[in-house]
């Protein structure tokens, strides 16, 4: 497959994805407790250690009872922020006091003058995920990006958070696409690398 055709597939995917997301979304909308509760039991967090989160949008599981737990734990929350098309996210610090602002994509992020937080964790939404670690986003790269300078530069564990139902047989690889590291629904846990041993 060429890049123009992996390119194609990718949005005949995503158009696919979305429906079933927002199903699965519709069908369970509190399914973030149950997120929260595979999240505990799969991955102990260092003390201290930075997380990145996100705010929901519309279809996508909620991440927030996690990050309200892993902030009373004393752990540093960080929420994406789009700086620009081609460029990786930046994370600005999240705690429950934090009024947020719209930023790009209707993305909630907190304000500007939020301090950077450079995860070590990372929890990554996603449109599609298959059973070996790969995952479909919004087709902007920004994740892809992000955990290339990440993972080049320390440090750095991607776990994909998704409804169940996101599931697919494979989803096509480009030679940018980043692997996740763990997969956590609100049912299952899937690990892909030993590298939470800190
Ligand atoms: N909650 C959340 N925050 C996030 C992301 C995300 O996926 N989820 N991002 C992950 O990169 C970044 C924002 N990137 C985004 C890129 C594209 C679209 C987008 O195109 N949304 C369309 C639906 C897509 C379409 O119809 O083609 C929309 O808003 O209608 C949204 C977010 C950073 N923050
Ligand atoms: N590290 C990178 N450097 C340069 N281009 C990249 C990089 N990562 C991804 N891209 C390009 O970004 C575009 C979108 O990639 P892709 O379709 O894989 O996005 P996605 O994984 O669905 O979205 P996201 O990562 O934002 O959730 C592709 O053209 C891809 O080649």
């Amino acid at each position: 497959m060429d890049s123009a055709e992996l390119a194609d597939f990718k949005t005949q995917l995503r158009k696919e994805a979305f429906a079933v997301r927002e199903q699965a979304w519709r069908a369970d909308p509190d399914a973030g407790e149950g997120l929260e509760r595979h999240l505990i039991e799969a991955l102990a967090m260092p003390p201290g250690i930075a997380i990145s989160g996100y705010w929901p949008l519309p279809g996508e599981i909620d991440v927030r009872p996690a990050l309200r737990h892993y902030h009373r734990e004393g752990h540093r929350i960080g929420l994406p922020v789009v700086i620009g098309k081609h460029q990786p996210l930046v994370f600005r610090s999240w705690d429950p006091a934090v009024d947020l602002v719209q930023g790009s994509f209707r993305v909630m992020t907190p304000p500007p003058e939020a301090p950077e937080v450079v995860p070590t964790i990372l929890l990554v939404p996603l449109l599609a995920f298959d059973p070996e670690g790969y995952r479909l986003g919004y087709g902007g790269g920004f994740y892809d990006r992000t955990l290339a300078k990440l993972r080049a530069e320390a440090h750095a564990v991607a776990v994909g958070v998704a409804y169940g139902a996101q599931e697919v047989p494979q989803v096509p690889r480009g030679t940018f696409d980043q692997p996740l590291d763990f997969i956590v629904t609100e049912h299952a846990v899937f690990k892909f690398s030993d590298k939470i041993g800190f």
